[in-house]
């Protein structure tokens, strides 16, 4: 969480500019304000510079991580998709870069803790300050508050990037709210705001106000990942203290993960860079060494950055014996090509996994996105893939619509599909830092039901015998177990299947972290979650079925839940 920073760069910038400055103290004007005025006093923890020779300019890296901030408050932008755009105006080198995403991402996570703290220190409430003085204090809050750049340095920087940004008037105030700031630390603030009284450390449950203050999420996210933890099995006895690791795991900065694209990424030269070999999915490697966009192969799409777990979920469809005639599930042999679906596909993640496992497989990919630039961006990910087979097959193809209403010629036509559906996406916290305030419990009931609807569809295209995947990057019940109970309810002819003996057989050391813990209570059949806290994953959720029609010998279900449709 805390990034170190060494002599030189934005962490210090104001450090050097300060050196030399005498010493001042705060005093109140007859409003109340703290103001800047003294050159007598304690130890110096900000700047006293008279204004004119103060800092004018904001430095490029926190002008990045700023301008990435107001994009996310302004236009309900996306910090992950403007971030690579600023650093790359700004010409970033490695280590700012780094500074500018660990400062953005870190303020945007964090804004739970940073605004109960900057409440304290300004005289309104802050829904009526300007958005841009707020992202302001909040990037001037995480670097007094969880980085190690030295106080003077993080207010006079910060205060520099207001006066640049937005005005001389303005930057007043954020020096005097972010001096307050800087009266106690991280600790004293969190004692003081979320204290954990010898009672509260003894209850069986922390309460969850303290929990969102200390770790920076909202309640109603706590209580479902809480609820979550318990219903897919793991030890009542270890919920508190997972629900803890948890938080603590989506405040982190995920390791980049990388995927060689089956039969056409080359992971070597990936290694060389400095790239370490994956320890869960297949071709897959870690890297933390800053901006992935440089390694070999990655320009070119043939290694692609991807969640591990989404890795896993797109291997484990493809691994499923297909029930009836042509599957190695035990039917007779088919001719025909397999015909896999991927229903909801943009941006083409694990869509171009796919593509490559259906090449070697001889099998064909259609993959499905609705939205226009989204389509565009799944094409663009499975360039990758040669579009034919030496045989001239195609190997994928891209359709533009909604998934609910696929083309008649396609009913019962696939053999294996996934259903990667639009969720709340509480599952990639770490990566989408500003979701987790984004979001909110209303979302919950027009997701479920497009959801049910795109199960139901895939269900409608899926032939007898074939297998289905239905993946969300959310643990939340509601679109998870809930969701798979439902689907089983209305399609009789649905299996569940054992998913977590197929992701552990592409993972085998899953099981040493805890298990990609499954829901018991369907047959044979469970269900998988994965945990950013067990298994450096996203918190991918997956439920494998296999429609029933012809005799799936050689499943791994007893299949409570065979054919009645
Ligand atoms: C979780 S994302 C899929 C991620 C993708 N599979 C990947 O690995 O890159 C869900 C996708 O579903 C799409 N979607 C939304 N409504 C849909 C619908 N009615 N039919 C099909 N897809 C839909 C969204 O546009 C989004 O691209």
């Amino acid at each position: 969480m805390i990034a170190e920073r060494r002599n030189s760069g934005p962490g210090d910038s104001g450090a050097r500019k300060s050196s030399g400055r005498g010493r001042s103290q705060d005093r109140r004007d007859e409003k109340g304000r703290t103001r800047n005025r003294g050159t007598s006093g304690g130890p110096r923890q900000f700047s006293s510079s008279a204004p004119s020779k103060r800092t004018r300019q904001a430095d490029p890296a926190r002008l990045a991580a700023f301008e990435t901030l107001t994009a996310v408050s302004r236009d309900d932008a996306y910090a992950n998709l403007v971030l690579p755009g600023r650093i790359a105006a700004h010409r970033l080198d490695q280590r700012d870069a780094g500074f500018a995403t660990e400062l953005a991402y870190g303020a945007l996570r964090g804004q739970g803790l940073y605004d109960a703290v900057l409440a304290v220190c300004v005289d309104r409430p802050l829904a009526q300050l300007d958005r841009p003085v707020l992202d302001a204090l909040r990037l001037g809050a995480h670097q007094l508050l969880a980085m190690r750049v030295p106080a003077h340095a993080a207010l006079d920087s910060t205060v520099a990037l207001v006066r640049d940004q937005i005005g001389a008037g303005p930057s007043g105030f954020v020096n005097a709210v972010l001096r307050k700031v800087t009266v106690q630390d991280r600790e004293a603030w969190l004692d003081r705001l979320a204290p954990l009284t010898p009672q509260v450390a003894e209850a069986a449950t922390t309460p969850d106000d303290v929990l969102a203050i200390r770790h920076s999420h909202p309640v109603w996210i706590i209580r479902a990942l809480r609820q979550s933890l318990a219903i897919h099995g793991r030890p009542a006895d270890r919920v508190k203290a997972e629900l803890v690791d948890l938080l603590e795991a989506d405040n982190a900065a995920p390791v980049v993960n990388l995927v060689a694209l089956p039969g056409l990424g080359d992971l070597d030269p990936v290694l060389e860079a400095g790239a370490e070999p994956g320890p869960l999915a297949p071709d897959s490697a870690l890297y933390h060494g800053g901006d992935a966009g440089r390694l070999p192969g990655v320009q070119e799409g043939t290694v692609r950055v991807q969640d591990v777990g989404s890795q896993l979920t797109a291997h484990a469809l493809t691994r499923v014996p297909l029930g009836g005639e042509g599957g190695d599930g035990g039917g007779e042999p088919r001719d025909a090509t397999e015909r896999w679906l991927d229903l909801c596909a943009g941006p083409g993640g694990k869509a171009s996994l796919l593509a490559a496992l259906a090449r070697q497989r001889g099998a064909n990919l259609l993959a499905n996105e609705p939205a226009d630039h989204r389509a565009r961006l799944v094409e663009r990910a499975l360039e990758a893939v040669p579009r034919h087979a030496d045989s001239g097959e195609p190997t994928w193809s891209v359709r533009c619509g909604d998934g609910r209403e696929l083309d008649p010629e396609h009913a019962e036509s696939f053999d294996r599909i996934l259903v990667d559906a639009p969720c709340t996406g509480l599952g990639a916290l770490r990566r989408r830092p500003e979701s987790r305030w984004r979001r909110q419990p209303s979302d919950l009931g027009p997701l479920t039901e497009l959801q049910r609807q795109l199960l139901d569809s895939a269900v409608g295209a899926l032939r007898p015998g074939g297998v289905l995947g239905y993946v969300t990057c959310s643990p939340h019940p509601a679109e998870t177990v809930f969701q798979v109970q439902d689907a089983l309810r209305r399609h009789p002819g649905l299996e569940l299947l054992d998913t977590t003996s197929f992701l552990t057989e592409v993972a085998p050391s899953l099981t040493e972290a805890g298990g990609a813990t499954g829901l018991p209570g369907f047959g044979d059949g469970t269900t998988s979650q994965l945990w950013p806290h067990l298994h450096s994953t996203d918190a991918m959720f997956m439920a494998l079925f296999r429609k029933a029609g012809s005799p799936a010998s050689g499943s791994r279900t007893t299949g409570s839940h065979q054919a009645e449709d």
